[in-house]
């Protein structure tokens, strides 16, 4: 063992959450280490949500103009990568140089940590198996997650991509098969078959999105279709082989080629790696037990995707305004997961909050749905687009709601509040929707109700 440190407290991970923990316990005046294993800034910054956006904006503007024939004129359309694989290095990640977030943390009076931090004792992060660092108050694990690697047999070994690899490519390849059609796989598909790839998309599950409403999974499928990636939901995959340029990906319902596998199958938390067996925490469980405060143990508290509450940025940055309340005794804030948004950044886009109807079921709520057609709104009629709106209500309050339209993301704020707040429905149809806006399809969803 080497030398020991004492700190106020320790935050192993400086994702989204712990970069916030961070910054607002040395804000408060508190001693901070931050241990990070590989960039300050975390996967959102670097591998996540702002270079996928990028690569979404782009992808979303070809189709734009592909679809000025019939309605504004005539376009040619030449998609070009350069500039996608520039803007996410030069202007999202500076070359996957964490420098600026590293010097903002130091900055404010962190002590960086440069390292793999482990529990290895109540209140004692060992790093890189040598470097001791002490707690006074505790520690923070917003250590995030990992892309989940499936074990299918001849996967191991093969040069296949998963969310790093895809987002640094600079390249478009010839074909890619995507595994995995949950938000990364939609996403990602998408763009790059409106680059030009072939893409095929595989989900194991009965269809994409399976998280979500079925008429979310159902509507994304025919979108994609459409586009020409070819989609197989239900399959299987029995078997992976790469051999020369080529994998070949076998399914119950034949084989696959393509020059490039993505693997997007979700998400996984190493809790041994993270050594909380330390504090009698069970290290094969798939995620850290919370409880409202974001504790864990006394001294040791959990943010973000570790804490499997929802792998989302915006999660990761609530729960540490939570641990932040608990760890610097202010106010007595508590985690409520009654109205997490979540967006797929689709084309149209799948946004919703709360519960599905099936979960609301799996909870024994009873409920009413109402569904309304995007398209035949006046917004989504004059623009040809498509789409719906589902809304989930026990017999006072929506519980749950999910639209599917273009900028679905920003439509879903109302939605969010009204989860969130426990607007009473008969308040919703109470309230004037700007015409022709998108949202309005939620004021006739709301009609259905009766
Ligand atoms: C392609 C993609 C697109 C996404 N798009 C969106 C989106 O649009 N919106 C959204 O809300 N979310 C999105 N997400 C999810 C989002 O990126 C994560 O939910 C978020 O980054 C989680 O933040 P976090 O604070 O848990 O930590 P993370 O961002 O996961 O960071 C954790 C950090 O901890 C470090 N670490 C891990 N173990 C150790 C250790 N033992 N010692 C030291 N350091 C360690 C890691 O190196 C990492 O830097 C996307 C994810 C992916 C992969
Ligand atoms: N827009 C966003 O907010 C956004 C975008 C991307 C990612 N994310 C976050 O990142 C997390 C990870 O994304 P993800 O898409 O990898 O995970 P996911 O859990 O959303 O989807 C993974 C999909 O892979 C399928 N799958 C798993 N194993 C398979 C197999 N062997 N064969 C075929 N299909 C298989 C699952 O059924 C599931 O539908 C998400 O849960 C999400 O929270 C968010």
């Amino acid at each position: 063992m080497g030398e020991q440190e004492e700190f106020d407290v320790i935050v192993v991970g400086l994702g989204p959450g712990g970069e916030k923990v961070a910054k607002h316990l040395l804000g408060a005046g508190l001693a901070v280490a931050g241990v990070e294993a590989n960039l300050v800034g975390g996967e959102c910054p670097y591998w996540g949500c702002v270079p996928s956006k990028m690569m979404i904006r782009a992808a979303d503007l070809l189709a734009e103009g592909r679809r000025i024939p019939g309605m504004a004129g005539a376009s040619t359309v030449t998609a070009d990568w350069a500039p996608v694989a520039r803007r996410i290095r030069e202007e999202a990640t500076d070359d996957w140089n964490d420098k600026a977030a590293a010097d903002r943390f130091t900055g404010a009076g962190g002590t960086l940590v440069r390292g793999r931090g482990r529990l290895t004792g109540p209140k004692e992060v060992t790093v890189d198996g040598s470097r001791v660092l002490r707690a006074r108050r505790g520690v923070v694990f917003a250590t995030g997650s990992q892309a989940a690697v499936p074990p299918i047999a001849g996967l191991a070994g093969t040069p296949y991509w998963t969310n790093h690899e895809v987002i640094e490519a600079d390249q478009v390849p010839e074909s890619l098969i995507v595994l995995g059609g949950g938000a990364i796989g939609c996403e990602l598909a998408q763009v790059f078959g409106r680059f030009g790839a072939q893409v095929t998309l595989i989900e194991g599950a009965g269809r994409l999105l399976p998280g979500e409403e079925p008429e979310a999974g159902e509507l994304l499928a025919k979108v994609l279709a459409g586009e020409g990636v070819t989609v197989r939901v239900g399959a299987e995959v029995t078997r992976v082989d790469h051999h020369g340029a080529a994998f070949t990906v076998m399914t119950g319902d034949g084989s696959h080629r393509a020059e490039r596998l993505l693997i997007a199958a979700g998400r996984r938390v190493d809790l041994a790696a993270l050594g909380v067996g330390a504090i009698g925490l069970d290290e094969s469980a798939p995620a850290i037990g919370v409880d409202d405060r974001m504790r864990v143990a006394d001294g040791v508290w959990a943010v973000g995707d570790v804490t499997g509450k929802g792998a989302f940025t915006h999660v990761s940055m609530y729960q540490a305004t939570v641990a932040l309340s608990d760890i610097l005794g202010e106010g007595d804030e508590r985690a409520a997961y009654h109205a997490v948004p979540r967006v797929t950044f689709t084309d149209p886009e799948v946004a919703a909050v709360g519960m599905t109807e099936r979960r609301a079921g799996e909870a024994g709520i009873a409920v009413r749905t109402a569904v309304g057609d995007v398209a035949s709104s006046a917004r989504g009629w004059i623009h040809r687009a498509e789409g719906f709106v589902k809304l989930v209500a026990d017999e006072r309050v929506l519980v749950g709601a999910t639209v599917a339209a273009p900028n679905a993301g920003e439509i879903l704020g109302l939605l969010t509040l009204a989860v969130h707040s426990r607007v009473p429905v008969a308040e919703l149809k109470r309230m004037i929707y700007a015409y022709p806006a998108f949202h309005g399809a939620i004021e006739e969803t709301l009609a259905e109700f009766g």
